[in-house]
């Protein structure tokens, strides 16, 4: 098995008869915030499968994941305008000139309980060619896709239902959930022409050119720690910012920073004892501490490291400062790789910026190094933040995006895009239905 091709037991797209079928496909257009469009980068860039679904005559059932509605400490999923899928169907239509039903399912404080057979008459319609398709609410909203109970069973099954074959072109949703990988054990599922690109380009940080930096920060904290880890072994070098970079600097310094939990702290001590040891990580020596969350004049400065004398409690760190890009180890880390990972926002936006757009220029210069971008936020920094770099160099071989930052972690951490599980769980179904 090699990456560079695919699996030889990934069931692919153009391989299945779509004539007349109802295809449930899964993407990930999770680029809304409150309620608005970011960057529809990741949208755009599934609009082949879309077409290639109704040129070869089927039905497209849509669906996506929109932010983490699931508030898992009282239990309740959120189903309110700012993680509908609205904007996404708006942008879909303004588009592509068609029409989509979005299914109007009633919620209760669990989400919705059940595909109620209202969605039948949308189905009906679907197949008479009224509308281009349906898009169904976001699939957190369901009480199912992140269940460990008998609802995600009963939900993978509902979903099933509804169609005759099962697409996979979410590459960013690698988190094992109804919609990504128990919807495979009902249905014939292949993997979208997206799912495929990607798979490939990953070959890319699993056997990197050497040296291979990885620039990884953010919030998304509970889920990158565990990636993060194994993403270590296997990088020359690894830069941290963000609320990662918070968690890292109180183990490795003992003090506390405002808005860090001692869970999280203690759970960033496993990397600073790898530290100890390969002195992989590249500390970037200037952060910016900030009275309130958010950006009053005269409430934050920026602080070096060296004044992190144990006990010292800080106020949130927001931001990296720019200067820190000018340090001599982190000029030549970046300066010296021959690829380059990057999932960092650097600072908490919109308010403090400097450090994310001080990354990317200084990546940049880098005029060797094969350059890998991954992460909804991470992208639509880099766009916003430097608008004419991100249009040079879309085309530009160097550069290549990712539509997920996390799933590229992960891939990483499992040495293999066959890691991930629902692209795992897409050569079993080829298997279970005896299509390889
Ligand atoms: N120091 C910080 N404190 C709080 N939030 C931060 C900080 N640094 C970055 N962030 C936030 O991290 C988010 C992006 O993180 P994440 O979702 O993990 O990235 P991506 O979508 O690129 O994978 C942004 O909303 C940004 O505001
Ligand atoms: O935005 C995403 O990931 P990313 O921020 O790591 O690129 C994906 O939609 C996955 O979202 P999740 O991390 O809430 O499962």
């Amino acid at each position: 098995m090699t990456i560079h091709g695919s699996h030889p037991g990934l069931p692919l797209l153009q391989d299945a008869d779509l004539q007349g079928k109802v295809v449930l496909v899964r993407f990930d257009h999770n680029v809304v915030k409150k309620g608005r469009i970011i960057d529809p980068f990741r949208i755009d860039r599934t609009l082949g499968t879309l077409f290639d679904i109704v040129v070869r005559g089927g039905r497209p059932i849509l669906m996506t994941h929109v932010g983490r509605p699931l508030d898992k400490k009282a239990g309740v999923i959120n189903t309110g305008p700012d993680s509908a899928v609205d904007a996404i169907v708006d942008y879909l239509e303004s588009k592509l000139h068609s029409r989509f039903l979005v299914p109007s399912l009633p919620a209760g404080p669990q989400g919705i309980q059940a595909i109620d057979t209202s969605i039948n008459l949308a189905i009906k319609r679907l197949r008479a060619g009224e509308v281009a398709g349906i898009y169904l609410p976001n699939t957190r909203w369901f009480t199912g896709e992140e269940s460990k109970g008998p609802e995600r069973q009963s939900f993978a099954l509902q979903l099933a239902g509804l169609a005759d074959i099962f697409v996979n072109d979410a590459f960013g949703s690698w988190q094992a959930h109804a919609s990504t990988v128990d919807i495979t054990q009902h249905l014939p599922s292949y993997a979208g022409w997206l799912l495929q690109a990607e798979i490939r380009h990953l070959a890319e940080v699993l056997e990197p050119a050497r040296p291979f930096v990885a620039v990884v920060a953010g919030a998304k904290y509970d889920t990158k720690i565990g990636p993060i880890n194994a993403l270590y072994d296997q990088v020359d070098k690894l830069i941290l910012g963000g609320v990662i970079y918070n968690t890292y600097l109180c183990a490795k310094y003992g003090v506390r920073i405002q808005g860090v939990a001692e869970e999280d702290i203690a759970a960033a001590g496993e990397l600073v004892r790898k530290d100890k040891a390969a002195g992989k990580i590249v500390e970037l020596p200037l952060i910016v501490e900030s009275d309130v969350l958010g950006r009053q004049e005269g409430a934050f400065r920026t602080i070096p490291l060296s004044e992190l004398t144990p006990g010292r409690h800080l106020g949130y760190v927001l931001d990296i400062d720019a200067a820190s890009f000018d340090d001599p180890a982190v000029r030549e880390a970046l300066g010296q790789a021959r690829t380059i990972f990057v999932n960092a926002v650097m600072g908490f936006t919109p308010h403090f910026t400097s450090g994310s757009q001080a990354l990317d220029t200084t990546i940049d210069a880098n005029r060797q190094a094969k350059k890998l971008y991954g992460g909804g936020d991470t992208l639509q920094e880099f766009k916003d933040l430097c608008p004419g770099l991100y249009l040079s160099v879309l085309d530009d071989a160097q550069y290549y995006f990712f539509t997920g930052g996390g799933s590229v972690l992960k891939a990483i951490e499992e040495r293999s895009p066959y890691g991930l599980a629902p692209v795992a769980a897409l050569i079993e179904n080829a298997k279970r239905f005896g299509r390889r």
